[in-house]
Protein backbone atom coordinates (compact mmCIF):
# COMPACT_ATOMS: atom_id res chain seq x y z
CA UNK A 1 0.00 0.00 0.00
CA UNK A 2 2.21 2.89 -1.23
CA UNK A 3 0.84 6.12 -1.54
CA UNK A 4 3.73 7.99 -0.97
CA UNK A 5 4.13 9.42 -3.75
CA UNK A 6 4.06 9.13 -7.92
CA UNK A 7 7.34 9.49 -7.45
CA UNK A 8 7.69 5.99 -5.65
CA UNK A 9 5.92 4.17 -8.59
CA UNK A 10 7.19 1.85 -11.04
CA UNK A 11 8.07 2.37 -14.48
CA UNK A 12 5.22 1.78 -17.28
CA UNK A 13 6.77 -1.92 -19.39
CA UNK A 14 6.06 -0.57 -22.24
CA UNK A 15 8.61 2.47 -21.32
CA UNK A 16 11.47 -0.55 -20.35
CA UNK A 17 10.68 -2.04 -23.42
CA UNK A 18 11.20 0.80 -25.62
CA UNK A 19 14.83 1.69 -23.37
CA UNK A 20 15.64 -1.81 -24.48
CA UNK A 21 15.09 -1.25 -27.86
CA UNK A 22 16.91 2.04 -28.08
CA UNK A 23 19.83 0.34 -26.20
CA UNK A 24 20.73 -1.65 -29.80
CA UNK A 25 23.66 -0.72 -31.57
CA UNK A 26 24.64 2.74 -32.15
CA UNK A 27 22.94 6.59 -31.84
CA UNK A 28 24.11 9.77 -32.41
CA UNK A 29 24.81 11.71 -28.47
CA UNK A 30 23.63 14.43 -27.14
CA UNK A 31 20.40 14.95 -28.28
CA UNK A 32 21.32 14.12 -32.11
CA UNK A 33 19.33 10.83 -32.15
CA UNK A 34 16.74 9.95 -34.30
CA UNK A 35 14.31 9.19 -31.51
CA UNK A 36 14.35 12.56 -30.37
CA UNK A 37 13.85 13.85 -33.58
CA UNK A 38 10.68 11.32 -33.62
CA UNK A 39 9.67 13.18 -30.18
CA UNK A 40 9.75 16.56 -31.60
CA UNK A 41 7.62 16.12 -34.15
CA UNK A 42 5.25 14.14 -31.93
CA UNK A 43 5.55 16.61 -29.18
CA UNK A 44 4.50 19.44 -31.70
CA UNK A 45 2.03 17.82 -33.25
CA UNK A 46 0.03 16.97 -30.04
CA UNK A 47 0.55 20.49 -28.99
CA UNK A 48 -0.84 22.06 -32.16
CA UNK A 49 2.70 24.08 -31.93
CA UNK A 50 4.62 23.56 -35.12
CA UNK A 51 7.35 25.49 -34.17
CA UNK A 52 8.11 24.92 -30.56
CA UNK A 53 11.18 24.05 -29.44
CA UNK A 54 11.28 20.77 -27.26
CA UNK A 55 14.18 19.82 -24.76
CA UNK A 56 14.92 17.25 -22.23
CA UNK A 57 16.03 16.99 -18.78
CA UNK A 58 16.20 14.51 -15.87
CA UNK A 59 14.28 16.48 -13.54
CA UNK A 60 11.13 18.72 -12.61
CA UNK A 61 13.65 20.66 -10.83
CA UNK A 62 15.90 20.88 -13.43
CA UNK A 63 13.26 21.68 -16.15
CA UNK A 64 11.36 24.56 -13.88
CA UNK A 65 14.44 25.85 -12.99
CA UNK A 66 15.91 26.43 -16.43
CA UNK A 67 13.22 27.89 -18.20
CA UNK A 68 12.56 30.14 -14.76
CA UNK A 69 16.54 31.07 -15.69
CA UNK A 70 15.67 31.31 -19.46
CA UNK A 71 12.71 33.78 -18.41
CA UNK A 72 13.86 35.66 -16.24
CA UNK A 73 17.19 38.07 -15.38
CA UNK A 74 19.42 37.21 -12.45
CA UNK A 75 17.72 41.16 -11.17
CA UNK A 76 14.22 40.20 -11.64
CA UNK A 77 11.58 38.23 -9.58
CA UNK A 78 9.17 35.55 -10.75
CA UNK A 79 5.62 34.79 -9.22
CA UNK A 80 4.48 31.84 -7.81
CA UNK A 81 2.27 30.36 -5.37
CA UNK A 82 3.41 30.59 -1.34
CA UNK A 83 3.12 26.84 -1.58
CA UNK A 84 4.94 26.38 -4.90
CA UNK A 85 7.18 23.20 -5.18
CA UNK A 86 9.82 25.83 -6.81
CA UNK A 87 9.24 27.14 -3.64
CA UNK A 88 9.09 24.84 -0.73
CA UNK A 89 11.23 21.87 -2.43
CA UNK A 90 13.64 22.95 -5.38
CA UNK A 91 16.42 23.81 -2.33
CA UNK A 92 16.54 27.46 -4.24
CA UNK A 93 17.72 25.91 -7.43
CA UNK A 94 15.80 28.62 -9.11
CA UNK A 95 17.32 30.97 -7.39
CA UNK A 96 20.70 29.58 -8.34
CA UNK A 97 19.86 28.66 -12.04
CA UNK A 98 18.94 32.42 -12.36
CA UNK A 99 21.52 33.79 -10.91
CA UNK A 100 20.00 35.44 -8.05
CA UNK A 101 16.81 36.18 -8.71
CA UNK A 102 13.91 35.98 -6.16
CA UNK A 103 10.37 34.32 -5.88
CA UNK A 104 7.32 36.34 -4.88
CA UNK A 105 5.09 34.48 -3.25
CA UNK A 106 1.45 34.34 -3.73
CA UNK A 107 -0.90 33.74 -0.93
CA UNK A 108 -3.38 30.28 -2.00
CA UNK A 109 -6.08 28.43 -1.85
CA UNK A 110 -6.29 24.71 -1.78
CA UNK A 111 -3.28 25.35 -3.89
CA UNK A 112 -4.53 28.07 -6.18
CA UNK A 113 -4.10 31.77 -6.57
CA UNK A 114 -6.64 33.94 -7.66
CA UNK A 115 -6.28 37.21 -9.97
CA UNK A 116 -6.81 39.47 -7.63
CA UNK A 117 -4.08 37.91 -5.34
CA UNK A 118 -1.96 37.98 -8.63
CA UNK A 119 -2.61 41.92 -9.03
CA UNK A 120 -1.67 42.67 -5.36
CA UNK A 121 1.65 40.97 -5.25
CA UNK A 122 2.66 42.00 -8.99
CA UNK A 123 1.79 45.57 -7.81
CA UNK A 124 4.34 45.21 -4.31
CA UNK A 125 7.31 44.08 -6.84
CA UNK A 126 6.30 46.50 -9.88
CA UNK A 127 6.55 49.83 -8.39
CA UNK A 128 9.80 50.41 -6.51
CA UNK A 129 12.18 50.72 -9.60
CA UNK A 130 15.88 49.99 -9.82
CA UNK A 131 15.57 49.60 -5.75
CA UNK A 132 13.77 46.50 -5.96
CA UNK A 133 13.45 43.43 -8.64
CA UNK A 134 12.51 43.57 -12.27
CA UNK A 135 8.95 41.77 -12.80
CA UNK A 136 9.36 38.61 -13.85
CA UNK A 137 7.68 35.11 -15.35
CA UNK A 138 4.18 33.98 -13.23
CA UNK A 139 4.87 30.64 -12.87
CA UNK A 140 1.44 27.95 -11.98
CA UNK A 141 1.69 24.31 -10.97
CA UNK A 142 -0.57 22.42 -12.95
CA UNK A 143 -1.89 20.26 -11.31
CA UNK A 144 -1.13 22.19 -7.81
CA UNK A 145 0.81 21.04 -4.94
CA UNK A 146 -2.82 20.55 -3.07
CA UNK A 147 -4.02 17.90 -5.90
CA UNK A 148 -6.22 20.99 -7.48
CA UNK A 149 -6.70 21.66 -11.00
CA UNK A 150 -6.84 25.07 -12.79
CA UNK A 151 -9.58 25.60 -15.02
CA UNK A 152 -8.36 26.63 -18.44
CA UNK A 153 -10.47 29.85 -17.92
CA UNK A 154 -8.37 30.40 -14.74
CA UNK A 155 -5.19 29.77 -16.72
CA UNK A 156 -6.22 32.18 -19.34
CA UNK A 157 -7.48 34.86 -16.32
CA UNK A 158 -4.52 34.50 -14.54
CA UNK A 159 -1.99 34.85 -18.11
CA UNK A 160 -3.54 37.37 -19.10
CA UNK A 161 -2.98 39.53 -16.13
CA UNK A 162 1.11 38.61 -16.66
CA UNK A 163 1.00 39.16 -20.51
CA UNK A 164 -0.82 42.51 -19.72
CA UNK A 165 2.27 43.39 -17.95
CA UNK A 166 4.41 42.27 -20.28
CA UNK A 167 5.51 38.96 -18.45
CA UNK A 168 5.87 35.63 -19.69
CA UNK A 169 4.18 32.22 -18.06
CA UNK A 170 5.38 29.61 -16.53
CA UNK A 171 3.63 26.23 -16.31
CA UNK A 172 5.06 23.58 -13.64
CA UNK A 173 3.37 20.17 -15.54
CA UNK A 174 5.02 17.83 -13.14
CA UNK A 175 1.65 16.14 -13.27
CA UNK A 176 0.33 17.81 -16.31
CA UNK A 177 -1.12 14.29 -17.66
CA UNK A 178 -3.11 14.20 -14.98
CA UNK A 179 -4.62 17.73 -14.86
CA UNK A 180 -5.61 17.01 -18.37
CA UNK A 181 -7.19 13.70 -18.23
CA UNK A 182 -8.95 15.82 -15.18
CA UNK A 183 -10.42 18.43 -17.44
CA UNK A 184 -10.93 16.47 -20.87
CA UNK A 185 -9.35 19.32 -22.80
CA UNK A 186 -6.75 19.10 -25.51
CA UNK A 187 -3.09 20.01 -24.75
CA UNK A 188 -2.96 23.15 -26.29
CA UNK A 189 -6.24 24.59 -24.99
CA UNK A 190 -4.14 24.15 -21.24
CA UNK A 191 -1.08 25.59 -22.58
CA UNK A 192 -0.48 27.86 -25.12
CA UNK A 193 -4.04 28.98 -26.30
CA UNK A 194 -4.63 29.53 -22.33
CA UNK A 195 -1.60 31.86 -22.34
CA UNK A 196 1.31 29.79 -21.30
CA UNK A 197 4.64 30.31 -22.80
CA UNK A 198 6.56 27.30 -21.50
CA UNK A 199 6.09 24.40 -19.76
CA UNK A 200 7.96 21.40 -17.72
CA UNK A 201 6.20 18.48 -18.98
CA UNK A 202 6.30 15.87 -16.71
CA UNK A 203 7.34 12.40 -17.53
CA UNK A 204 8.86 10.92 -13.97
CA UNK A 205 5.38 10.98 -11.67
CA UNK A 206 3.29 10.18 -14.92
CA UNK A 207 5.00 6.52 -14.98
CA UNK A 208 8.30 7.18 -17.02
CA UNK A 209 12.24 6.25 -15.35
CA UNK A 210 13.37 9.62 -15.30
CA UNK A 211 12.60 12.56 -17.93
CA UNK A 212 10.87 15.87 -18.34
CA UNK A 213 10.23 18.09 -21.21
CA UNK A 214 10.73 21.52 -21.56
CA UNK A 215 8.48 23.36 -24.59
CA UNK A 216 9.22 26.96 -25.21
CA UNK A 217 5.99 27.70 -27.31
CA UNK A 218 7.27 30.59 -28.97
CA UNK A 219 11.26 29.90 -30.19
CA UNK A 220 12.17 32.93 -29.37
CA UNK A 221 11.45 32.52 -25.71
CA UNK A 222 14.04 29.78 -25.66
CA UNK A 223 17.00 31.94 -26.51
CA UNK A 224 20.15 30.76 -24.11
CA UNK A 225 18.02 27.40 -22.94
CA UNK A 226 20.42 24.93 -24.07
CA UNK A 227 23.82 26.70 -23.16
CA UNK A 228 21.91 26.96 -19.80
CA UNK A 229 21.15 23.21 -19.71
CA UNK A 230 24.64 22.41 -20.96
CA UNK A 231 25.86 24.40 -18.39
CA UNK A 232 23.56 22.94 -15.61
CA UNK A 233 24.83 19.68 -16.68
CA UNK A 234 21.17 18.64 -17.72
CA UNK A 235 22.53 17.51 -21.16
CA UNK A 236 22.55 13.39 -21.39
CA UNK A 237 25.23 12.26 -23.57
CA UNK A 238 23.17 8.80 -24.11
CA UNK A 239 20.60 11.45 -24.72
CA UNK A 240 18.48 8.11 -26.65
CA UNK A 241 17.37 6.97 -23.51
CA UNK A 242 15.55 10.42 -21.88
CA UNK A 243 13.98 10.59 -25.70
CA UNK A 244 13.10 6.40 -26.07
CA UNK A 245 11.08 7.26 -22.51
CA UNK A 246 9.01 10.56 -23.55
CA UNK A 247 8.71 8.69 -26.68
CA UNK A 248 6.77 5.62 -25.64
CA UNK A 249 4.42 7.60 -23.11
CA UNK A 250 3.36 10.04 -26.61
CA UNK A 251 2.82 6.78 -28.45
CA UNK A 252 -0.88 5.60 -28.44
CA UNK A 253 -1.49 7.56 -25.79
CA UNK A 254 -0.02 5.79 -23.41
CA UNK A 255 0.99 8.90 -21.59
CA UNK A 256 -3.05 9.76 -20.98
CA UNK A 257 -3.94 6.28 -19.92
CA UNK A 258 -1.19 6.18 -17.30
CA UNK A 259 -2.53 9.22 -15.99
CA UNK A 260 -6.31 8.54 -16.16
CA UNK A 261 -5.28 5.31 -14.47
CA UNK A 262 -3.86 7.40 -11.45
CA UNK A 263 -6.60 9.43 -11.40
CA UNK A 264 -9.33 6.81 -11.16
CA UNK A 265 -7.26 5.25 -8.24
CA UNK A 266 -7.28 8.61 -6.93
CA UNK A 267 -10.91 9.28 -7.41
CA UNK A 268 -11.52 5.63 -6.02
CA UNK A 269 -9.89 5.99 -2.85
CA UNK A 270 -11.10 10.17 -2.05
CA UNK A 271 -14.55 8.65 -2.29
CA UNK A 272 -14.08 5.73 0.19
CA UNK A 273 -12.68 7.80 2.65
CA UNK A 274 -15.43 10.13 2.63
CA UNK A 275 -17.74 7.20 2.98
CA UNK A 276 -15.44 5.65 5.73
CA UNK A 277 -16.50 8.35 8.11
CA UNK A 278 -12.55 8.17 9.49
CA UNK A 279 -11.00 11.29 7.14
CA UNK A 280 -12.04 14.44 6.19
CA UNK A 281 -10.74 15.12 2.21
CA UNK A 282 -8.79 18.75 2.65
CA UNK A 283 -8.87 19.96 -0.50
CA UNK A 284 -11.22 18.50 -3.74
CA UNK A 285 -8.99 16.01 -5.35
CA UNK A 286 -8.79 17.11 -8.89
CA UNK A 287 -6.15 14.57 -10.16
CA UNK A 288 -4.11 11.81 -8.73
CA UNK A 289 -3.33 13.50 -5.43
CA UNK A 290 -5.34 14.14 -1.87
CA UNK A 291 -4.90 14.81 1.06
CA UNK A 292 -6.84 14.23 4.10
CA UNK A 293 -7.54 14.42 8.36
CA UNK A 294 -8.09 11.59 9.81
CA UNK A 295 -9.35 9.66 13.31
CA UNK A 296 -5.56 8.94 15.15
CA UNK A 297 -7.32 5.84 15.25
CA UNK A 298 -7.40 4.89 11.53
CA UNK A 299 -3.82 6.59 11.48
CA UNK A 300 -2.78 4.12 13.69
CA UNK A 301 -4.09 0.98 12.02
CA UNK A 302 -3.02 1.96 8.74
CA UNK A 303 0.88 2.50 10.05
CA UNK A 304 0.11 -0.89 11.53
CA UNK A 305 -1.02 -2.51 8.27
CA UNK A 306 2.20 -1.03 6.50
CA UNK A 307 0.49 1.70 4.95
CA UNK A 308 3.14 4.22 2.96
CA UNK A 309 2.26 8.13 2.53
CA UNK A 310 3.63 11.11 4.19
CA UNK A 311 2.37 12.79 7.27
CA UNK A 312 1.08 16.15 6.02
CA UNK A 313 1.24 18.88 8.50
CA UNK A 314 0.53 22.17 6.40
CA UNK A 315 2.18 24.99 7.76
CA UNK A 316 -0.68 27.24 6.13
CA UNK A 317 -3.44 25.49 7.00
CA UNK A 318 -1.93 23.74 10.32
CA UNK A 319 -4.38 25.67 12.57
CA UNK A 320 -7.12 24.18 10.81
CA UNK A 321 -5.80 20.36 11.48
CA UNK A 322 -7.18 18.78 14.62
CA UNK A 323 -6.71 14.99 13.59
CA UNK A 324 -3.56 12.89 11.97
CA UNK A 325 -3.32 14.59 7.79
CA UNK A 326 -1.85 12.59 5.46
CA UNK A 327 -1.17 13.30 1.67
CA UNK A 328 -1.90 10.37 -0.45
CA UNK A 329 -0.34 10.12 -3.81
CA UNK A 330 -2.08 7.16 -6.63
CA UNK A 331 0.05 6.49 -9.56
CA UNK A 332 -0.42 4.36 -12.58
CA UNK A 333 0.12 1.30 -11.36
CA UNK A 334 -2.00 1.67 -7.98
CA UNK A 335 -4.71 -0.68 -8.56
CA UNK A 336 -8.24 -1.20 -6.94
CA UNK A 337 -7.14 -3.77 -4.64
CA UNK A 338 -4.97 -1.48 -3.05
CA UNK A 339 -6.83 1.14 -2.28
CA UNK A 340 -9.66 -1.39 -0.99
CA UNK A 341 -6.78 -2.61 0.78
CA UNK A 342 -6.26 0.73 2.09
CA UNK A 343 -9.62 1.34 3.02
CA UNK A 344 -10.19 -1.48 4.78
CA UNK A 345 -7.00 -0.78 6.74
CA UNK A 346 -8.37 2.72 7.64
CA UNK A 347 -11.90 1.18 8.80
CA UNK A 348 -10.22 -1.58 11.11
C1 LIG B 1 4.72 19.92 -8.49
C2 LIG B 1 6.12 19.42 -8.66
N1 LIG B 1 6.95 20.11 -9.46
C3 LIG B 1 8.23 19.73 -9.65
C4 LIG B 1 8.73 18.62 -9.03
C5 LIG B 1 10.19 18.33 -9.20
O1 LIG B 1 10.45 17.12 -9.71
P1 LIG B 1 11.85 16.42 -9.36
O2 LIG B 1 11.67 15.83 -8.01
O3 LIG B 1 11.98 15.41 -10.45
O4 LIG B 1 12.92 17.46 -9.38
C6 LIG B 1 7.89 17.83 -8.20
C7 LIG B 1 8.41 16.60 -7.57
O5 LIG B 1 7.73 15.63 -7.34
C8 LIG B 1 6.57 18.24 -8.00
O6 LIG B 1 5.74 17.56 -7.18
C1 LIG C 1 9.50 16.65 -3.07
C2 LIG C 1 8.15 16.00 -3.16
O1 LIG C 1 7.16 16.90 -2.91
C3 LIG C 1 7.90 15.47 -4.53
N1 LIG C 1 7.88 16.59 -5.46
C4 LIG C 1 6.58 14.72 -4.48
O2 LIG C 1 5.56 15.24 -4.92
O3 LIG C 1 6.55 13.61 -3.97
Amino acid sequence: MNFASDNTGPVHPQVMQALLRANEGHMPSYGADLIMEDLTARLRDTFEAPEAEVHLVATGTAANSLILATLCPPWGTAFCADIAHIQEDECNAPEFFTGGAKLSLIPSEAGKITPEALRARMAIEGDRGVHGPKPGPLSLTQVTERGTVYSVAELTALAQIAHDAGLPVHMDGARFANALVSLGCTPAEMTWRAGVDALTLGGTKNGLMGVEAVIFFDPAQADGFEFRRKRGAQLFSKHRFLAAQMLAAFTDDLWLDMAGAANAACARLAAGLTESGHATLLFEPDANMIFAEMDAAAHARLQAAGAQYHDWQDNLTGARQTRPAARLVCNWSTSEAEVDQFLAALAG
